[in-house]
């Protein structure tokens, strides 16, 4: 499948001691083929759980364009968590951090009780979807299924004995001597 083969050949790069790969799902760089990104939202939706869903919901900014088209393919509205805060009233400030950077993420425009489906590019450190997460559990948000792109390191598993909840992904990496090995 396209998604496996453009990891493989991927770039890595250093951000500070972290081994960042490069992949157009993940970063929109160096170019997103609609090729690509329909097999990895047809995959999602395969594996998903979209059934009376209200909202789907990701993290500024990798998951835009995966929430996007979802959003088109299933006619469910989203909500994207933005790095900026906006003063909104009930809007949720929560603290993200990740294998490189640390940060706040703001929730506005869930209501109590909507059902929600979160959406990731990448689960690594978990800590972004830790902060998706809580900030969701503030705003009353029924959380119906989770399911992230790319798999690395040992987040996914971190989440789920932290929250109870299950973290569906489509393909688990590693980054060894410089390269995107498939587990
Ligand atoms: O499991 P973690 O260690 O938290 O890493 C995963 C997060 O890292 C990236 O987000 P980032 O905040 O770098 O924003 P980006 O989407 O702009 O790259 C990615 O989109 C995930 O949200
Ligand atoms: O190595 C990475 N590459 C792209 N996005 C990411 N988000 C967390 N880790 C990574």
């Amino acid at each position: 499948m396209l998604l496996e083969e453009t990891l493989k050949s991927c770039p890595i790069v250093k951000r500070g001691e972290y081994h960042y790969f490069i992949h157009p799902i993940s970063d929109g760089v160096p170019v997103v083929e609609p090729k690509l990104l329909r097999e990895v939202v047809m995959r999602i939706i395969k594996i998903g759980n979209f059934e009376d869903v209200d909202k789907i919901v990701t993290a500024e900014a990798m998951g835009i364009p995966l929430v996007t088209t979802l959003s088109l393919y299933t006619d469910i509205p989203y909500v994207i968590m933005r790095k900026r805060e906006y003063k909104l009233p009930g809007e949720i400030p929560v603290f993200q951090t990740t294998g490189y950077s640390k940060g706040q993420l703001y929730l506005n425009g869930i209501e109590k009780g909507d059902k929600v489906v979160i959406i990731d590019d990448v689960i690594s450190t978990g800590g972004t979807m830790i902060a998706v997460i809580e900030a969701l559990k503030r705003a009353g948000a029924e959380i119906k299924d989770i399911i992230c792109v790319i798999e690395r390191g040992e987040g996914k598993k971190i989440v789920e004995e932290k929250t109870g909840y299950k973290i569906k992904t489509l393909v688990k990496i590693d980054v060894v001597d410089g390269k995107v090995v498939i587990l």
